[in-house]
């Protein structure tokens, strides 16, 4: 069973002179960054500066013109995207949010990278795979328990409202026992109560399983609650870097969020 909630620290996520171009446009423009283990790390930026991009390249959907991504020593700018899984890299998408199923069918689904018995000793259920399934089970469980899905854990997903079945979407994405997590626009479409569940979620996995978090957010309230160090993006370029405070009074963030404003609380 992989479990890796009492393991060492993550490796350092480290990010460097990242370029990417779609024909004529260049959507990252030598990006660099490091997640410093453990911590969550912003990426913001006004639409178009990149965000989704870099989130790509990270998960191996997208290989860059130029530049590195290192997890540790381990480089992970060619490998394809399961392969980046298993190593630790797991991620949330924007736009998906499931309706089949139950919500432990989901978080189950999540364990399948991790599950060892072959096809054979499932089918058979063969003592060491009823087994193996039965702890899976038990740790999908735990992370529904720390998703805040707990109650619901054996609730069709699509009668779920919608702040719980974006959640469903983080816990699978924990279930693979990741040490970085990419979470790209956790709280979007959420109302105000659903976003504060999502934020104490994240603040408390954090904690509890001690993983490093990338989160792209429009969501400054919540950037800058969560947030130890945020990287802004503009037309692809990395235009600051800081904690959030420092962000939020630096004058190129003043110019890309509409015109002379800070980003605001919920601004987008
Ligand atoms: N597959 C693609 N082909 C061509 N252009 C692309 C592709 N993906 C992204 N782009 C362009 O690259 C730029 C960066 O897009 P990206 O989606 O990474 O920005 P973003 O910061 O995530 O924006 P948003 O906040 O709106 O999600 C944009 O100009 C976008 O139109």
């Amino acid at each position: 069973m992989t479990d890796r909630t009492t393991a060492a620290p993550p490796p350092v996520l480290d990010v460097r002179d990242v370029t990417v171009r779609f024909a004529g446009l260049t959507a990252l423009d030598g990006v660099s960054f490091t997640v410093t283990p453990g911590s969550v790390h912003a990426l913001i930026g006004p639409n178009g500066a990149g965000k989704s991009t870099c989130f790509n390249v990270l998960s191996g959907l997208c290989r860059p013109a130029a530049g590195t991504v290192t997890l540790g020593g381990t480089e992970l700018t060619r490998l394809a995207p399961h392969r980046i899984a298993v190593l630790g890299v797991a991620r949330t998408f924007q736009n998906i949010v499931t309706t089949h199923g139950t919500v432990a069918d989901n978080l189950m689904l999540g364990r399948h990278a991790l599950t060892g018995a072959g096809f054979a000793a499932t089918a058979l259920r063969l003592p060491s795979a009823v087994r193996e399934q039965r702890e899976h089970l038990e740790r999908a469980r735990e992370i529904a328990e720390l998703t805040g899905l707990g109650a619901h854990f054996d609730s069709p997903v699509a009668l779920l409202p919608y702040g719980d079945r974006k959640r469903v979407e983080l816990a699978r994405a924990l279930c693979l026992e990741p040490r970085v997590l990419l979470l790209d626009e956790p709280v979007a479409g959420m109302n105000a109560a659903e976003r504060a569940r999502t934020a104490e979620a994240v603040g408390e996995l954090r904690a509890e399983l001690g993983l490093s978090i990338v989160l792209v957010e429009h969501d400054m309230g919540l950037v800058m609650r969560l947030a130890d160090d945020v990287t802004v993006l503009d037309f692809g370029r990395r235009i600051a870097h800081g904690t959030p405070d420092e962000v939020r009074q630096d004058p190129e963030v003043l110019r890309a969020y509409l015109g002379t404003d800070a980003p605001g609380e919920d601004a987008a």
